[in-house]
């Protein structure tokens, strides 16, 4: 569903990615990890239209899709969740997710989109009148979720979902993305939590100084000694045959 060609690319003239390939199928749930400054953000940015591609492609079910601008990639039913909390703290819950179908030109569909989502999200329609920052972070992760969905996207960029989350809270968010994915959307997720992340996850990539170090299936990186070096603070060394990947075998 979405593949990156030998991304390369950067702030300005600072080049952040050095040749970044990966293709994911759908529906599934990849998580990316890597050391801190790896790249696995920036990779989010180079996909959703917010950074400078120096060279290679990104493609959507096929189509070519570099450097489109990001309300080009909602078009092409991409949302992006980024780091860190972007609710709108003195808004209620539902005027939170009014301004997240902001861009719906049809405002009795996006009721009616509001209504689907408050009943994948029970907690929401229960706080709907209450302001975003009276909810917990997991809550408000959730109203971020929920708001990402009303657009109906085909993939959800995640960043760093469980940041600031307690376990139980994490594991509450990792269920509604298992739940997206049976639903038929893919997800693509940066986690610090690497271990958790990865096995809830379909697929993992390993990110180092801006290039894919391994793709693989999320359980066989689990197993692989090489990574539990890196959840160490230890490196990937490159193979010899260049990044893995699943689809070799
Ligand atoms: N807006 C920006 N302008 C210039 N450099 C940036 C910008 N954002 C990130 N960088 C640099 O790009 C590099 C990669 O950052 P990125 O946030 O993608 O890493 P990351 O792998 O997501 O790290 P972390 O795990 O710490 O979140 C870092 O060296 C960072 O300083």
């Amino acid at each position: 569903m979405l593949e990156l060609r030998n991304i390369h690319g950067g702030y300005g003239k600072i080049t952040i990615l050095n040749g970044v390939s990966f293709a994911i199928p759908k529906p599934s749930i990849t998580t990316v990890i890597g050391p801190n400054g790896a790249g696995k953000s920036t990779v989010f940015k180079a996909i959703f239209g917010l950074l400078n591609i120096q060279s290679g492609q990104v493609l959507l079910e096929g189509q070519d899709v570099t450097r489109q601008s990001p309300r080009q990639m909602i078009g092409h039913g991409v949302t992006y969740v980024p780091q860190g909390r972007n609710v709108v703290p003195q808004l209620s819950v539902y005027h939170n997710l009014e301004l997240g179908g902001i861009t719906a030109q049809d405002q009795v569909k996006l009721r009616k989109r509001i209504d689907a989502v408050m009943d994948q999200f029970p907690m929401l329609r229960e706080f709907r009148d209450r302001k975003a920052i009276e909810l917990s972070g997991g809550q408000q992760k959730q109203l971020e979720v929920a708001r990402a969905l009303l657009l109906d996207p085909k993939l959800i960029l995640i960043d760093e979902p469980s940041i600031g989350l307690s376990p139980n809270l994490v594991q509450e968010v990792f269920r509604t993305l298992l739940r997206l994915r049976d639903q038929g959307v893919s997800v693509l997720m940066v986690e610090q939590n690497a271990k958790a992340a990865l096995a809830m996850s379909d697929y993992g990539l390993v990110l180092e100084l801006g290039q894919t170090r391994m793709h693989e299936r999320a359980d066989r990186l689990l197993a692989d000694p090489r990574v539990g070096q890196l959840f160490l603070g230890g490196h990937v060394a490159p193979s010899a045959q260049g990044a893995t990947s699943p689809h070799a075998g």
